[in-house]
């Protein structure tokens, strides 16, 4: 069975490509070497040739405040890339597992967001998923997109890495405690994906759709920062005094949604998934970060 994975050099990508897949797995691990996803043209020929028995594609441009100033290539990777794979999926017969994000939402409602609630972006990079989903919509009926929020991880760039980078240095840190969501480990969501993935090939009648998925318990980024360091303590980081601040005393070329909680009832219900708490999740990460286990992955060429 061969499962075809972009974006491995990142979070997602990376936790996919070293998930304990059962032994009859083959993963095709694609880098931007393999597949440049700002080349849509050439997605098509890939699938077709690599006789995939399903596609996941957790590949993004996912720098929130340069996509402002680049919105043509965060449209490429983001839109019409996955459209280029929705059609060769579908043309090919098999699944294609799509990671979303909590930014399609404006923030505005006061209450967690489900599935059916109206999307609305307030960024390019939430617009350039949002038009990434509704190609995959339309593009393979046998689709699962997987919308989630505040991806953490031991490999690739987050807010985690993030904070303890700058205390490194800076005595006290200005967090914004004013934009709730939910953090979520990667490897959680690789784990998440897999098991849709699995039951996507064995089972033609699986569910299909969009779904939320993130861990537990909502916190604003500030309440994420000061158990970062909590935490991070024992692990002998230095740690820093945490100001909780207003987003308007933080600008950002990007405006992002002030709640961003995504309701997981439904994945739950379809997938037996249940969340765990981010916080026992943050733990597994800091004892990784603190004892150097973050190798690289392999990449197939
Ligand atoms: N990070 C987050 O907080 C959140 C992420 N998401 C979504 O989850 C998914 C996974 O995110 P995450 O793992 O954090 O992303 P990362 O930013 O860690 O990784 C992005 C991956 O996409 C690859 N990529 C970017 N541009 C191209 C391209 N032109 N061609 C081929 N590959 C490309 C990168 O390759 P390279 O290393 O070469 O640049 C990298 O492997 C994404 O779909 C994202 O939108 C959803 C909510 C929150
Ligand atoms: C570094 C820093 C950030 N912030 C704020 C800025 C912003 O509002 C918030 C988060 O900052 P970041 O830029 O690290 O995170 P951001 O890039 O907005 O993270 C998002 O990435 C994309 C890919 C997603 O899909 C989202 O779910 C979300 O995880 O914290 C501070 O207040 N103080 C700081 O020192």
């Amino acid at each position: 069975m061969r499962i075809l994975v972009t974006g491995v050099t990142g979070q997602v990508g990376h936790e996919l490509s070293r998930y304990d897949w059962p032994e009859e797995v083959e993963i095709v691990a694609a880098s931007r070497h393999d597949l440049d996803l700002a080349d849509p043209g050439a997605i098509e020929s890939y699938i077709a040739a690599g006789r995939f028995d399903a596609v996941i594609n957790p590949a993004a441009y996912t720098a929130v405040d340069r996509a402002e100033a680049d919105p043509v290539t965060a449209w490429k990777v983001n839109a019409l890339a996955p459209a280029a794979m929705a059609a060769a999926t579908h043309k090919a017969g098999i699944p294609l597992i799509c990671v979303s994000t909590d930014y399609v939402f404006d923030g505005t409602k006061a209450d967690a967001y489900d599935e059916e609630d109206p999307i609305s972006p307030v960024g390019v990079y939430g617009a350039s998923k949002a038009a990434g989903e509704l190609a995959v919509r339309t593009g393979n009926p046998r689709h699962v997109i997987l919308r989630t929020s505040w991806v953490f991880s031991s490999h690739g760039a987050n807010f985690v890495k993030t904070m303890l980078r700058l205390a490194a240095d800076r005595p006290h840190l200005r967090v914004v405690d004013d934009q709730r969501g939910c953090p979520t480990s990667a490897r959680d969501i690789a784990a998440v994906l897999a098991k849709i993935t699995l039951r996507l090939i064995a089972d033609a009648q699986a569910p299909t759709g969009t779904y939320h998925f993130s861990n537990a318990e909502p916190t604003t980024w500030c309440g994420f920062a000061k158990e970062i360091f909590r935490q991070a303590e024992s692990f002998g980081y230095r740690v820093p005094d945490v100001e909780a601040i207003a987003t308007t005393e933080y600008p950002t070329p990007a405006r992002r949604p002030a709640n961003s909680v995504l309701d997981p009832t439904k994945i739950e219900r379809d997938f037996a998934v249940v969340p765990r708490p981010w916080r026992k999740a943050l733990a597994e990460v800091l004892s990784d970060l603190a004892h150097g286990a973050t190798e690289e992955p392999e990449v197939t060429r």
